[in-house]
């Protein structure tokens, strides 16, 4: 059998050139193609089955040599394809992992994350946002603050014109609200927003997926066009049509997790022939090797059904091992042979004899710049999708005014002065704490954009933390507070007096930014928004019950009458009570029988004095921070590797 698959050409001129570790950039700071080579890479998962922790094996030994062009992992659903790549690109946890990854023969740098590309299947690209406008993203975050703005503007330029995006340059990507740029532009500027660092090794997990067949295959275009120009790309793909494998330089076929064949895509058919396998003349070579692997495995899983069911079903990923199997075959086969005492050659040239370690990620720019571009973005991304500013400002404004009408002007006749007084204290509480559900999407809705720019190096969470605190807080929760405090507290005759008045409004801003606090710990916290809604709304409605108009905690058992200093409902209840009853007395309609607002104080336990009223306040203020900060911890644990 002759070498039908093996190009050696290529790694010895870029391998060896260099005894550095990959820096993605050559001596002339322009990006460097490098062969990237994988040596015996197994991966295993605990997964549960009927009610066992079994472990499962994903990858199984995969070896092979990924040369600069077009390289392909294609394989039938299940085989491991997106795993394997997640594994080249550094984008795997090495828990589970074993085997070595080298670019150039030595091993993978801790940052090589920041220095290769990674396109996701999924667009994770904000919809809001033009496509010159994601990409200057992009760059004002990835690029180091050294590089003039100038430059960074003609590298955008220069992406948009290379990647055929000038006639859609300027129009926005879209969201579930509005339709924007087509699926194809939409994947172009997901690969241009990798291409800002000029990365010499870019990595795209199932590129074509989603998309048409037209599209899809002028996207392999544009890629086959970029690695000409001196880049290693690696993709996963499913199935592709002949228009698209024709651009493949090699082939990395994969049956569950095992390799089937890895090599030239020229001659990758000419290897089946000689195993004995043979295209029909007008198949289309992707088809024929999808359905040659599934029918291979099926058969040796024996019967009709099995050759009818996905592969993907064997037990523990593994098929029985026989001579026919397909993956023994190109163990034994020449190609097989050669990519072996190839990977051999690379491994023992290799100075270090290190395995997969954790990536480490580092920043291009610092934490100012990446708060201002990230604050930029957030704000641009509220003002374009006003519907939630609309909502949260007007809409609250014409509830305000309701309310105002519900409890207009109330009076000091007994009982039903203290009463009103009492509903309107809960009812302003609730309104604040239930409206500011609203922030429970904050971190759901770009959870997948956040992971996989902050996974990629875009900025620390921090900046991307306050720059969402600043832009949600400011428009959505303070402006709308002070609207309706503002207009409720004079429409319902509260006392005359600014202190009273400045008070009353703090204690509503404090309740609405604990509540938004708790909000945000909830949305960050899970990745499912009834999940949090669910969390979030029990918690306020514990808090609700332990507020003390629903029950008396005096009248409560000791063993849970503590739970009452956890109710944000009674701090802010508390705080109110003080403000508004304090100097008001209440008599029946004959002025008979009279008590003042201090004794209805008393009676309900509430201490009318300096610290009484503004302990209600510290106790707020705990609320936030301690929320806030629950929030920003969540969102760090959130894992940036798979
Ligand atoms: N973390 C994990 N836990 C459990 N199973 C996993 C995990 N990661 C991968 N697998 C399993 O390993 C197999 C390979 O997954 P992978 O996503 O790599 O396949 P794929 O070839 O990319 O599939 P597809 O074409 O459907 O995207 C699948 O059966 C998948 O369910």
């Amino acid at each position: 059998m002759g070498d039908a698959g093996i190009d050696n050409k290529g790694f010895q001129d870029i391998a060896l050139h260099d005894t550095t570790i990959y820096s993605g950039k050559g001596k002339d700071g322009k990006a460097r193609a490098a062969v990237v080579s994988f040596h015996d890479i197994t991966y295993t998962v605990a997964t549960r089955e009927k009610r066992k922790t079994v472990s499962k094996t994903v990858l199984n030994k995969v070896s092979g040599i990924f040369k600069p062009g077009m390289n392909a992992i294609l394989g039938p659903t299940g085989g491991g394809k997106t795993s394997l790549l997640d594994v080249l690109a550094a984008r795997k946890s090495p828990q589970g992992l074993s085997g070595r990854v080298l670019i150039d023969g030595k091993d993978q740098p801790r940052n090589f994350r920041l220095i290769s590309g990674y396109v996701v299947q999924d667009d994770v690209i904000m919809g809001t946002l033009t496509v010159r406008e994601n990409l200057e993203f992009s760059a004002s975050l990835r690029l180091p603050e050294t590089i003039s703005r100038k430059e960074k503007k003609k590298r955008v330029d220069d992406i948009i014109e290379e990647l055929g995006l000038t006639s859609c340059a300027n129009t926005k990507i879209g969201t579930q609200f509005f339709r924007g740029v087509s699926g194809g532009e939409r994947k172009r500027t997901s690969i241009g927003m990798e291409l800002v660092i000029q990365p010499g090794i870019l990595f795209l997990d199932e590129p074509t997926t989603g998309l048409d067949a037209t599209t899809a295959s002028s996207v392999i275009e544009h890629l086959a066009r970029l690695s000409r120009q001196g880049r290693t790309i690696i993709f996963s793909i499913h199935q592709p049509r002949f228009s698209i494998f024709r651009f493949f330089d090699r082939l990395h076929l994969l049956s569950l997790g095992e390799t089937v064949y890895h090599g030239s895509a020229q001659t990758a058919l000419e290897y089946f022939r000689q195993v004995g396998y043979e295209c029909e003349e007008h198949n289309n070579p992707a088809d024929f090797f999808l359905d040659t692997i599934i029918a291979n495995a099926a058969s040796l899983k024996g019967g009709e059904e099995s050759m009818h069911s996905e592969i993907g079903n064997a037990e523990n990923g593994m098929l029985p091992r026989t001579s026919e199997l397909l993956t023994e075959v190109f163990k034994n086969s020449e190609v097989g042979k050669q990519l072996d005492k190839e990977g051999r050659g690379i491994l023992g040239s290799s100075p270090e004899k290190g395995s997969i370690k954790e990536q480490e990620i580092t920043y291009a720019t610092s934490f100012i710049q990446q708060l201002m571009v990230v604050s930029k973005r957030a704000a641009k991304n509220i003002i374009r999708n006003p519907f939630v500013l609309i909502i949260q400002n007007v809409m609250l404004l014409v509830f305000a005014v309701l309310t105002g009408l519900i409890y207009f002007q109330l009076d000091t006749t007994r009982p039903a002065g203290i009463q009103n007084r009492v509903g309107a204290f809960l009812f302003l509480s609730m309104q604040q704490v239930f409206v500011n559900m609203s922030g429970m999407e904050i971190f759901i809705q770009e959870r997948a954009i956040f992971v996989h720019e902050s996974a990629n190096g875009f900025y620390r969470v921090s900046p991307y933390y306050f720059g969402k605190i600043v832009c949600d807080l400011l428009p959505l929760r303070l402006c709308p507070c002070l609207l309706f405090s503002t207009v409720v507290y004079w429409m319902m005759g509260f006392q005359a007096e600014a202190d009273n008045f400045f008070i009353f409004v703090l204690t509503l801003v404090l309740t609405s930014f604990a509540a938004t606090g708790v909000a945000f710990a909830m949305s960050s916290s899970t990745s499912q928004l009834s999940v949090a809604t669910l969390l979030s709304a029990l918690t306020f409605i514990l808090s609700m019950i332990f507020g003390g108009i629903f029950v008396n905690i005096e009248s409560l058992p000791g063993w849970i009458r503590w739970i009452q200093y956890l109710s944000m409902f009674r701090y802010t209840i508390n705080a109110l009570s003080i403000v508004e009853m304090s100097g008001l007395e209440f008599c029946d309609e004959n002025g008979n029988l009279c008590i003042t607002g201090e004794m209805y104080l008393k009676d309900q336990g509430i201490k009318d004095t300096t610290w009484g009223l503004w302990q209600n306040h510290v106790a707020l203020s705990c609320f936030i921070i301690g929320f806030f900060f629950l929030a920003y911890v969540q969102l760090r644990r959130i894992p940036k590797s798979k």
